[in-house]
């Protein structure tokens, strides 16, 4: 239930008092339908078209002007004013019903926006622990369930406030047989209440099999290449076919329970309605006019209890979507690292002599029981080139982090010229950086498009000039189309070394005081490692350059080498004076990548 108010609360927020003057209309609209139907039997009654003896019927005396009437007229003002009285409602419904889809697609929007913005704002750490996929299964099917819950959940409140005054005029109009039918009615939906438990099952079941069918997809799509190449496709099909069997029986197991739940209605309706009209015949002997009475106030009444029912089923199989949704809102408020303000113009740090680690130790997962950095203390100096070395988990990657404070450490502080890195200076401190990851990320678009993502007004001058400087315009200059060439999804149409390169320049486009290079392990060629060389020697004493080096040979002019084992820093200096201290894990690196060297 608290899921459900906090949905409402949402959408009170996003659309105000639109929302009431909706719901009061959609009230009007079930009045209205009341009203035409159940005033129809006195309304005939009194012109005396047909003689009901319908005496001691409530709202008669308000027709009475019509027994002054002659028949001639009175039959056409009484099937006018039903007409009018039909029509109006569904005017009414039309306008109200094109409010709501507005609000509905509004809202939908608004919560979309409000997640994202609270998802795309949530520290790092957040997304490091979170499965991708299960974030996008939010963002796309969970969210779009939970906004069509909430107007289920309005639609509920309209009709049982609507059911409630349709209740109160069948009561004045037929007291027993309506406590009948409501008592009926609730005995009822005492018994089904076993199909809102069911429905919420359903609808946890239906949100677990939406994740991993996209987890499944994903993993898949990104993987492609293995399951080619290593004829995985037959395993991966079952796995497909499972899931979809799993989804299409989830469906109808759905659709089983709603008409099950509406099928007992029915068949109870059916009883009901021939229990009574026996009994108030044989019992009571009822006149025709409380016979009809009995079958409109069945006709009409009964299918809001029965819609009552299916809208809770709808709204019990939904309650699992608000779940998810408040519980992602929730934890990226709880991640949120810098306080929300689109609008804010940051401006990069002018960052003079060092980036410095002093006594930090970091670990991911604060119930391991050793840090992944342990005790780090060194000095990035501005406009130099350092570069980060060790085995593979020996801790690079995120010391890097840590650098551009996308990590926290948990003990010792990151300083930028001495002042430590807070919520003050951490977006500024990133303004300053461009970084190149392992893995570069292209666009499936032109390559000028992909390189202006970050400097949108460069120009053509601009962008060769950060080619250049990037070792990319010579096989930029042989595409057939140039900057305006397409490269494939993702960029698989050109090599990894290219790839890097294109990424290369679009880092130095923004011009960074800081460019930090995860250097490919194994995309490069040695002609691609040859120009990433050729780039970082062009860009050294322009900018401050920290790499992440795979291959030594690239950094063999770092003003600074620092090796890592284990979380540690072991050893720093130049790579010359690395390189001779004899038996140590530099040395040894070296010496494994000659033997491996082709
Ligand atoms: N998200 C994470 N959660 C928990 N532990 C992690 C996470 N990321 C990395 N680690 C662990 O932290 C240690 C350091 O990993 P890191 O990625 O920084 O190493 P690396 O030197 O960059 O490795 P590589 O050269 O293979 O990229 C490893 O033991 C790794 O298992």
């Amino acid at each position: 239930m608290k899921d459900v108010v906090f949905f409402l609360k949402q959408i009170h927020s996003y659309a105000g008092k639109i929302l009431y003057l909706n719901l009061a209309a959609m009230i009007l609209i079930g009045l209205l339908e009341g009203v035409a139907i159940l005033l129809l039997i006195p309304m005939i009654s009194i012109s005396g078209i047909i003689d009901l003896n319908v005496d001691g019927i409530p709202f008669i005396g308000m027709f009475s002007f019509l027994k002054a009437t002659p028949v001639s007229i009175g039959l056409p003002v009484v099937l006018s004013t039903f007409v009018l009285l039909v029509v109006s409602q569904n005017l009414l419904q039309r306008k109200i019903s094109i409010r709501n889809s507005i609000i509905q697609q509004g809202f939908l929007r608004y919560i979309r926006v409000e997640t994202y913005k609270k998802l795309i704002y949530s520290n790092w750490s957040f997304f490091v622990e979170k499965r991708k996929s299960d974030l996008i299964n939010i963002l796309t099917t969970v969210i779009g369930r939970a906004s069509a819950g909430t107007q289920a959940v309005l639609q509920f409140m309209s009709s049982f406030i609507t059911t409630i005054i349709q209740i109160v005029l069948a009561f004045l109009l037929a007291p027993t047989i309506t406590i009948f039918v409501l008592l009926c009615g609730v005995v009822l939906m005492y018994f089904n209440r076993t199909f809102l438990k069911r429905s919420f099952v359903l609808g946890k079941r239906n949100i677990n099999l939406s994740k991993s069918y996209i987890a499944g997809i994903t993993d898949q799509m990104n993987g492609i290449k293995d399951i080619k190449s290593n004829t995985l496709e037959h395993s991966r099909l079952e796995w497909y076919e499972t899931i979809t069997k799993d989804m299409e029986s989830e469906q109808v197991e759905h659709m089983k329970l709603r008409s099950t739940s509406q099928l007992y209605y029915k068949i109870a309706s059916a009883l009901f309605i021939a229990i009574f009209v026996y009994a108030s015949i044989n019992l009571f002997n009822a006149q025709v006019a409380q016979l009809m009475l009995i079958i409109v106030i069945f006709s009409r009444l009964w299918p809001r209890v029965a819609g009552i029912q299916a809208s809770l089923e709808q709204i019990a199989a939904i309650i699992p979507s608000f779940k998810e949704v408040k519980a992602l809102q929730n934890e990226c408020m709880d991640s949120e690292e810098l306080e929300i303000n689109v609008n804010r113009k940051i401006e990069p740090i002018s960052f003079q002599n060092e980036i410095e680690c002093r006594n930090v130790f970091f670990r991911y997962n604060q119930n391991e029981p050793e840090s992944t950095l342990k005790n780090i203390n060194i000095l990035i100096p501005s406009y130099k080139m350092t570069a980060f070395v060790g085995r593979s988990g020996s801790g690079k990657s995120t010391l890097i982090d840590l650098l551009m404070g996308l990590n926290q450490p948990e003990k010792g502080d990151v300083l930028v010229d001495g002042v430590p890195l807070s919520s003050e200076n951490l977006l500024s401190l990133r303004r300053a950086i461009s970084y190149v990851p392992q893995e570069p990320f292209l666009f499936n678009t032109t390559i000028r498009e992909n390189l202006t993502l970050v400097e949108p007004d460069a120009s053509d001058e601009q962008l060769w000039e950060s080619l250049v400087f990037a070792s990319a315009a010579e096989f930029v200059g042989k595409l057939p189309h140039g900057l305006d060439t397409i490269i494939g999804d993702r960029g698989i149409r050109l090599s990894g070394g290219e790839r890097q390169r294109i990424v290369l320049a679009r880092a130095i486009l923004r011009k960074p005081s800081i460019l930090v290079l995860d250097e490919a392990t194994s995309a490069l060629d040695t002609v691609s490692e040859e120009r990433i060389q050729e780039a970082i020697t062009r860009l050294k004493g322009k900018m401050t350059i920290v790499v992440i080096a795979h291959r030594l040979s690239t950094i063999r002019n770092a003003d600074q080498v620092i090796v890592l084992d284990r979380g540690r820093v072991i050893q720093q200096g130049h790579f010359d004076q690395l390189s001779q201290e004899k038996g140590k894990t530099f040395s040894h690196l070296l010496r494994k990548q000659v033997e491996l060297a082709p």
